[in-house]
């Protein structure tokens, strides 16, 4: 049983236990490292004993301090919850109806509730039976892997979740505000924030131009596989909260976007640790009429880099289908849901987000906008919102707990996973060594027959870091504390799966 996986935690508050001095005069000596060693050979975990508070690695827990589960724990999502508790105040104050202010109080209640329950380090209860398809799912994991854990001592990943699905629950018991998203405000902020980037974007890719027309077939396949390449990373590097790597691109660096150049492609690809782009490119561009899915992460910008890479998947005739999983319900602050993507093509078209674009701008984004709705009316793009996504399982269960979505998933060419959160869900967000093989550290996922194909692409803004060459994420630990949450470095994994097996059930 390793030292840091379990934990008889009891504190009352949400912050890490204080150091307490004990003798230890008559326990065990320290192991050295060679037997430590062979401890940690106890992992990963065989798959029988692998459960969600007992993942194939010892997982992290909010009273990790060396984490950044406990920051997340003990001080982000206080804060997350003040700001929507602050959000729904603002809402109240514009509201006329009695019966709707009355009923929006309550809601600030629960939110006050949920407040005191994760400062003060609350047990988990189960879920309130709000009608919802997901409860079953929620409870029944309650019941059986977390019962008696706290919001600190439950593995990080199912306490942020559980943490999240409570915050639904304060509207979902209300009359009139079952939808109401206390994060639509900031959300749709990071897209008009994003002007210079939105533009350049739009400009480059409201006509598509046919580059490829007058090359060879041979040819035509490199040029393929450099677009590929290099909008592959614009759509990676959407998924960082730093945004310059693409607001700061000169004219000569958006010529360079389509450019062949070697160098090019080797500057902006050394952040990139563990880096599959190459095999993806080979593998993707083999492809034609095929079926694409993307695994959402955040809305405004990060969505606009996605749908601007789904509609060259369509246009170079890669695909002539892409599905996207969003989210039924507001999550982790900045996830799609249906209403984001709504309003994300609807301001495309419609907005007048941007008061300082030119003619030529505003017609490109429109463009892009009507051609994307476009896709929508004629079935080549497809928004949907599988429950499953907002449960506090990780995706090691997805074959076990939500079979229909894997059969589903399973039809697909290629299903992309994008951004931090759905990474550690794919790796079961524990302590894998760093140069764990990607297909290995995602299990099941990989290795159950109909398995698809599964790419990666992950800024890395928190603890799990799998797939990179040894030693690469060693040096970085001495030499750039905070490099795992700085979102400055990056993966692009790829697992091939187990295609064309039809997929078994027990
Ligand atoms: O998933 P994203 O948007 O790439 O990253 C979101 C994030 O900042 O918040 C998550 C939860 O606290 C962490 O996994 C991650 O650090």
């Amino acid at each position: 049983m390793s030292g840091t996986d379990n934990h008889p935690n009891k504190q009352a508050s949400a912050k890490a236990p204080s150091k307490t001095v004990l003798n230890l005069g008559n326990l065990p000596p320290k192991m050295k490292a060679s037997e430590l060693k062979t401890a940690a050979a106890s992992y990963p975990r065989t798959p029988s004993r692998v459960n969600p508070n007992q993942p194939p690695w010892p997982a992290y827990r909010g009273y990790h301090e060396y984490s950044f589960a406990h920051a997340t724990m003990g001080v982000r999502l206080p804060t997350i919850l003040g700001k929507a508790i602050d959000d729904v105040w603002k809402t109240l104050n514009q509201e006329t109806e009695e019966e709707r202010i009355v009923d929006l109080i309550n809601c600030i209640h629960r939110l006050e509730d949920l407040m005191g329950d994760l400062q003060g380090n609350s047990k988990l209860r189960p879920i309130v039976d709000d009608g919802a398809g997901d409860i079953a799912l929620w409870n029944k994991e309650i019941a059986k892997f977390f019962r008696g854990k706290d919001f600190m001592n439950a593995p990080w990943l199912f306490a942020e979740a559980y943490k999240y699905r409570r915050l639904r629950e304060c509207f979902s018991l209300s009359k009139y505000w079952v939808d109401y998203d206390v994060f639509f405000r900031q959300k749709c902020d990071t897209f008009s924030r994003s002007n210079q980037a939105v533009f350049e974007l739009s400009q480059r890719f409201s006509q598509p131009h046919d580059l490829l027309a007058s090359l060879g077939p041979e040819e035509k396949k490199e040029k393929l596989k450099l677009v590929f390449h290099e909008l592959t990373q614009v759509c990676l590097w959407g998924n960082s909260t730093d945004l310059s790597l693409l607001i700061d691109m000169t004219e000569e660096d958006i010529r360079k976007l389509q450019s062949t150049g070697g160098d090019h492609l080797a500057a902006t690809e050394k952040n990139i640790l563990g880096n599959d782009l190459r095999a993806l490119a080979d593998y993707v561009t083999d492809i034609k009429g095929g079926r694409i899915d993307f695994v959402l992460d955040n809305a405004g910008f990060e969505l606009y880099c996605d749908l601007v890479y789904a509609d060259w998947l369509i246009q170079s005739g890669i695909c002539s289908e892409v599905i996207f999983h969003g989210k039924k319900i507001p999550w982790f602050v900045s996830d799609v849901t249906k209403f984001d993507w709504n309003w994300l093509l609807n301001s495309c078209v419609y907005g007048q987000l941007f008061p300082d674009a030119s003619d030529a701008e505003i017609d490109s984004l429109r463009t892009l906008g009507n051609r994307w709705k476009q896709y929508e009316k004629e079935g080549k793009w497809k928004y949907e919102a599988h429950p499953f996504w907002c449960t506090g399982y990780t995706f090691w269960d997805l074959h076990s707990e939500a079979p229909d979505l894997f059969q589903h998933l399973s039809d697909s060419d290629l299903v992309i996973f994008k951004g931090d959160l759905n990474h550690r869900k794919l790796t079961y967000d524990c302590h894998a060594p760093m140069d764990t093989k990607f297909p290995m550290a995602i299990g099941p996922l990989a290795s159950e027959a109909g398995a698809p194909p599964v790419c990666s692409l992950r800024t890395i803004k928190s603890d799990v870091v799998v797939g990179i060459p040894s030693g690469v994420g060693e040096k970085l630990d001495e030499e750039e504390p905070g490099w795992k949450i700085s979102g400055k470095y990056a993966v692009v994994l790829l697992s091939p799966g187990r295609p064309g097996e039809a997929p078994q059930f027990a």
